[in-house]
């Protein structure tokens, strides 16, 4: 039987043990607060992100960072993008020297512009072929609530791939494998940019042809950077690119669109972070996903206008009449 170590107990961090407790494995799941993993032995429920999941039985929590980690055969990482590298500084020490190591998150570090799995072997001392990335349309409430949903698994040595996937394959969660971990992580950061813009977009009142404008535009920046990073661009056309565009871009339950809602109808970013309980990655990465489309030179107007509504308080309506103002152009450009 598979041991996971799971560290983080958020939404997408307890919703994955789960996950990863119904495919059979036994799994603990680590929190920084001693209250919360209390209550989460004691009730068996995570009252302040996933109230409404019932633990499984296999899920032990602890607070003890070497106790999740100790004999385990694979390591989960489930926390915010930018405090990675600072955890891993006290985490490497104790990740078993042979296990796979997985990313869920979404995001891209500021200043660096590395990737999540890039963060990992760097600040985590583990090699790339034991890094995945698991990343899909996977809207944490709906995956604990079983609704059938699929992922996917990239990593540069596909057994690792196998590995991971055989041990988060749940009756509710499909996982397919791939090994284009460049596109997967890509398309998962900035898909976070393109919902707060969709979000921006039904808060100024707008409907579904501009949504649609919005994802499909999206899309054609994304699959331009990842192409540019060496990604295959087939992986922006599934689960981890497309599929989670949809996803997010159009639920009221991405953290990201309901970031850029509040902010079209009106609200300041300060407003916005004092309403907001958890992690929007793209409020941080629409930065560095710029910085490595400058760097690249690859041409990403709405990243660009999603960055200067939040780092600068434009307008979400000057940034649409901006973007709708720009010279023609042909749709494959
Ligand atoms: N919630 C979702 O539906 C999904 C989230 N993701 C990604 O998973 C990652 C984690 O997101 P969520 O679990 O949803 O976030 P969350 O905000 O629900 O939970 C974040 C967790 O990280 C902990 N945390 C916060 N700051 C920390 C720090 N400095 N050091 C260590 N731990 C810290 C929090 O205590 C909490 O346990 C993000 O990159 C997100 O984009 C990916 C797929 C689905
Ligand atoms: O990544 C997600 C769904 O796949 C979750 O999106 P949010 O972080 O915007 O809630």
């Amino acid at each position: 039987m598979t041991t996971a170590a799971v560290f983080g107990s958020g939404s997408w961090g307890t919703a994955f043990a789960a996950i990863l407790a119904d495919a059979g494995c036994t799994v603990r799941l680590q929190g920084r607060r001693q209250e919360l993993v209390d209550r989460i032995n004691r009730d068996r429920v995570n009252a302040d992100y996933l109230p409404e999941l019932s633990l499984p039985d296999g899920i032990r929590a602890t607070t003890d960072p070497a106790e999740a980690a100790d004999g385990a055969d694979l390591v989960v990482l489930a926390i915010p993008s930018q405090t990675l590298r600072d955890n891993l500084a006290t985490w490497a020490d104790v990740l078993p020297g042979d296990a796979p190591v997985v990313s869920l998150m979404k995001g891209i570090e500021l200043g660096t512009g590395l990737r999540m799995s890039e963060v990992i072997s760097e600040a985590g001392h583990v090699e790339p072929d034991r890094v995945a990335v698991v990343s899909g349309p996977n809207l944490a409430r709906e995956i604990a609530a079983k609704q059938p949903a699929a992922s996917v698994v990239a990593c540069a040595d596909i057994g690792t791939a196998e590995v991971v996937a055989q041990a988060c394959a749940a009756p509710y969660f499909r996982p397919y494998t791939q090994t284009d971990v460049v596109g997967t992580e890509i398309g998962g950061a900035v898909k976070n940019v393109v919902a707060l813009a969709a979000g921006m977009a039904e808060g100024l009142g707008f409907g579904d042809n501009t949504k649609s404008t919005i994802i499909t535009r999206g899309l054609a920046e994304t699959a331009r950077l990842s192409e540019a990073l060496g990604a295959d661009p087939a992986t922006l056309m599934g689960l981890a690119g497309v599929g989670d565009l949809i996803a997010t871009c159009m639920s009221p339950l991405s953290r990201n669109h309901s970031f850029g809602l509040n902010l079209g109808r009106g609200m300041s970013v300060a407003e916005v972070v004092a309403v907001t309980k958890q992690t929007a990655e793209g409020v941080k990465s629409c930065h560095s996903v710029l910085e490595l489309a400058l760097r690249n030179e690859v041409d990403m107007p709405l990243a660009t206008g999603v960055t200067a509504v939040v780092e600068q308080g434009v307008h979400p309506r000057q940034v649409a009449e901006a973007l709708m103002g720009r010279p023609r152009k042909h749709e494959r450009q």
